[in-house]
């Protein structure tokens, strides 16, 4: 890693990797009084590492994927190839573009060529991954004659009825979706019982996406997959592909249920790759909430570099957090480059539209061959592309988790050749930290995929679509870590025992009633009021502090604007609307104590794990320009939210906080601004959002009776995000110290303390005490 300098940068052997000219270029583009590059590391070239092709894998497989260009196996393919083949689970955690495909498609191919009857399910995420892998599997099997019977189908909600009836009789290997094996597969299991009893193989494909709420119904759909596989007497093995995370075998055993290896020693080439973190200045003549200084916006940043890079003949790639901002981002790229050169304005697009295969394709096509020389996307384009020729990634925002990170640029690179990934800060404390401190990124990752399949309110409605599959035994409901939750369900009525096992009652539909993305519990559709087209749902719990009467809605790209949100009906009615401002509602919080899970004492400072009860009310929202700019703050009266949920929580005496140098009208301020950027760097550790947690800070709490700052899951029952902080207290609070300790402002702003939801309007904040507390807290931590 090395500091830059302003001058031209070299690798110390006097030649010029291609980013980093790419990088020059770029920095000779920036005003004179500006210094955005905080970091820049050369992340050298890397030869192939071939294995051969493994003994047990049959010449026609082989065959076929010499065929579609593979030669030779890397490392890693045979690997994980060859532990699944040994009927082992394995998960391969591997870059971008690393050919993981393969890791299953050879142990699928050899074993349905060698048994006849036999089948494997593929699950993708989303539906256009699915289609570009079922068109790679097409490909592989129509190319020889031993492969051609195992009909590679999709069967997800847009297959048409005589497809499914089809697919069932004779598709070998399904590719569907989660949604779809929850919803059309294991519920109707009977009509799938010959291709269950010969199931020998399941891929989950880009498993790292299944995490929080989302990733505990997954783990518990596959769950109920593999009981059901055991009825019919099968023993399928699991093959997972995963982006490169921390413990990704730790994290595929917890989805599937079962012990998985990990195979994560990537043998595919790369080229030399310049990364930069750059954080655009702050502006002159605009302040935030408080007055506090902000920064120009990571997107028109982007589309400054987007021009330099365009006019190098640099195909370059610009994601962007959302699809106004990415039309935004190419619109300014446009217009810097009409000035520059009529003729280049049009060979920069956004990438607006919806998530089909055809689209990317053709963007695919029109990048490769060059007509098109930059794009600014969504994350649309992060999953499933097979772009090889992107010369520049520009990474407009930090796009959540290192792992999204590394997906979006690992697009960079033609094989063997240099390029350029440029991370552009946004005013946000993850941000902050990572710009100033790559290690972060560019080290072994440290966020772990988060799921919490025990959590009862995803394993209520689980439990009973499994008892409604088949009958649920004593056994059973033990191995799902499930007693206290049937006990529950049972005093309800919605479960029964008799002779032989837990029935649920005909005339129920817990599959229908469960939408496996939808969150927890009631759901409050939103619908647009003029059309009457229902655009999706919020957790009824969530409802108040995402569709809020005024708040701006988007809903895949579309702008909309809420008008009334009625609780009762679970109704939210919109119109679309296109403002200049985005809203975030404000929230007063407060938390109660229930239990203690885990607790430890570090001499003044206590820690642990708890199950609270959260009251949140969503006392106003404020308006802010995409600048940065507050508009204005305007108030509501939402009705007051409970939640029942984990948090991480620590304690600290006001001795400890004295000796620290904060005197006790200090002590709110610096609890709170603590709290701020624990919140915002929690992602750092687990896969969450920020809108996934929340916090109270206090200095003093009536259930410790010590100053004390909680960070909460926001999800009931918990979604493991909490659990992860508790593990990883010393790693997240070391890290929310420095992003305070490194942003350049005086006295708090978004890049640090200042969070966009809080209700009260961010005061008191106190940095400087922040940046006190959090190294006393660190020191007992640390002290043996
Ligand atoms: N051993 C190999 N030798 C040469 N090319 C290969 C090899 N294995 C895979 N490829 C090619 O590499 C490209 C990427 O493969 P694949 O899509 O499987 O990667 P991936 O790791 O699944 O990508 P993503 O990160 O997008 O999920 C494909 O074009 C594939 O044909």
């Amino acid at each position: 890693m090395t500091t830059p300098s302003r001058s031209t940068p070299s690798d110390g052997h006097g030649t010029l990797t291609y980013g980093r000219s790419l990088l020059n270029r770029v920095l000779v583009g920036t005003p004179a009084n500006e210094d955005p590059l905080t970091h820049y590391a050369e992340l050298p070239a890397r030869a192939a590492r071939f294995a051969d092709w493994p003994q047990w894998a049959h010449p026609a497989a082989v065959r076929a994927l010499d065929e579609a260009g593979v030669r030779r196996p890397w490392t890693h393919q045979a690997e994980a190839a060859s532990i699944a083949a040994s009927g082992r689970n394995v998960v391969v955690s591997t870059g971008t573009a690393s050919g993981k495909s393969l890791g299953y498609q050879l142990p699928i191919l050899t074993a349905l060529a060698v048994h006849p009857r036999a089948t494997a399910l593929y699950l993708a995420p989303t539906k256009a991954l699915g289609a570009d892998q079922l068109r790679s599997a097409q490909e592989l099997t129509d190319s020889e004659n031993d492969l051609r019977a195992i009909y590679p189908c999709s069967y997800d909600g847009d297959t048409p009825t005589e497809v499914r009836q089809w697919a069932r009789a004779n598709a070998r290997w399904i590719f569907t979706n989660p949604d779809m094996l929850h919803v059309g597969i294991l519920r109707g299991h009977e009509r799938w019982a010959p291709f269950l009893r010969n199931l020998r193989y399941v891929v989950i494909d880009e498993c790292h996406y299944y995490r929080g709420v989302f990733g505990s119904n997954v783990a518990l759909v596959v769950r109920r997959l593999r009981r059901l596989c055991a009825r019919y007497g099968a023993d399928p093995v699991f093959v997972l592909a995963s982006a490169t995370t921390s413990e990704p075998g730790a994290a595929a055993s917890r989805l599937i249920g079962a012990p998985c290896e990990e195979v994560v020693d990537d043998g595919s080439p790369h080229g030399p790759r310049t990364v930069a973190l750059w954080e655009p200045p702050l502006l002159q003549h605009v302040t935030g909430e408080n007055g506090a200084p902000i920064r120009r916006s990571a997107g028109s940043e982007a589309s400054r570099i987007m021009a330099d890079l365009v006019v190098e003949g640099a195909r370059t790639v610009t994601f962007v957090r959302s699809r106004r901002g990415a039309e935004l981002t190419a619109l300014g790229t446009q217009r810097l480059l009409a000035e520059v050169d009529p003729d280049l304005p049009e060979r920069v697009a956004a990438y607006r539209a919806g998530y089909l295969a055809e689209d990317r394709r053709e963007l695919e096509a029109a990048l490769a061959d060059g007509t098109l020389l930059g794009a600014a996307t969504t994350n649309a384009l992060e999953l499933g592309v097979d772009i090889a020729g992107l010369d520049a990634v520009v990474v407009a925002g930090f796009p959540g988790t290192v792992a999204s990170f590394w997906q979006q640029a690992g697009r960079s690179g033609r094989r063997g050749e240099g390029s350029l990934v440029l991370l552009v800060a946004r005013d946000d404390p993850l941000d902050t930290y990572l710009v100033h401190h790559p290690a972060a990124l560019l080290d072994k990752p440290v966020e772990a995929t988060v799921t919490d399949p025990t959590n009862p309110y995803v394993l209520g409605p689980q439990l009973l679509c499994a008892a409604m599959e088949l009958p649920l035994s004593d056994d059973e409901v033990r191995a799902f870590g499930a007693w206290d939750v049937l006990t529950e369900l049972a005093e309800h009525g919605l479960i029964r025992r008799r002779g032989h096992g837990w029935f649920v009652g005909a005339e129920t539909n817990p599959h229908a009633a469960l939408n496996i993305r939808g969150g927890i519990g009631m759901q409050v559709a939103i619908v647009d009021g003029g059309s009457g087209r229902m655009l999706g749902t919020s957790d009824a719990a969530k409802a108040p502090s995402t569709v809020y009467p005024g708040a701006v809605h988007i809903h895949q790209g579309e702008s909309f604007v809420v008008d009334e949100l009625d609780l009762d009906d679970g109704i939210a009615l919109v119109h679309p609307e296109n403002p200049d401002w985005t809203t975030s509602a404000r929230e007063v919080t407060d938390i109660v104590i229930e239990d203690w899970l885990e607790q430890s004492t570090f001499g003044e400072v206590t820690v642990g794990l708890v199950r609270v009860e959260v009251s949140n009310q969503v006392i106003g929202y404020l308006r802010k320009l995409h600048s940065g700019e507050i508009v204005d703050a305007v108030d509501l009266d939402m009705p007051v939210q409970r939640l029942d949920t984990r948090a991480v929580v620590y304690t600290v005496t006001p001795e400890l906080l004295m000796r620290a140098g904060i005197p006790p009208d200090r002590f709110p301020g610096s609890l709170h601004a603590a709290e701020h950027a624990a919140i915002g760097l929690l992602p750092l550790v687990a896969t969450c959002d920020r809108w996934d947690i929340g916090g109270v800070s206090t200095a003093l709490h009536r259930d410790t009776g010590l100053p004390t700052v909680f960070v909460y899951d926001g999800h009931q029952g918990g979604a493991g995000f909490a659990d992860r902080g508790h593990a990883e207290i010393v790693r997240w609070l070391d890290a929310t110290r420095e992003a305070i300790d490194s942003c350049e402002c005086t006295a708090g702003c978004p890049s640090c303390v200042q969070s966009p939801k809080c209700g009260n309007g961010n005061h008191p904040l106190d940095k400087d005490g922040a940046v006190l507390l959090l190294t006393a807290v660190l020191l007992e931590l640390r002290s043996p």
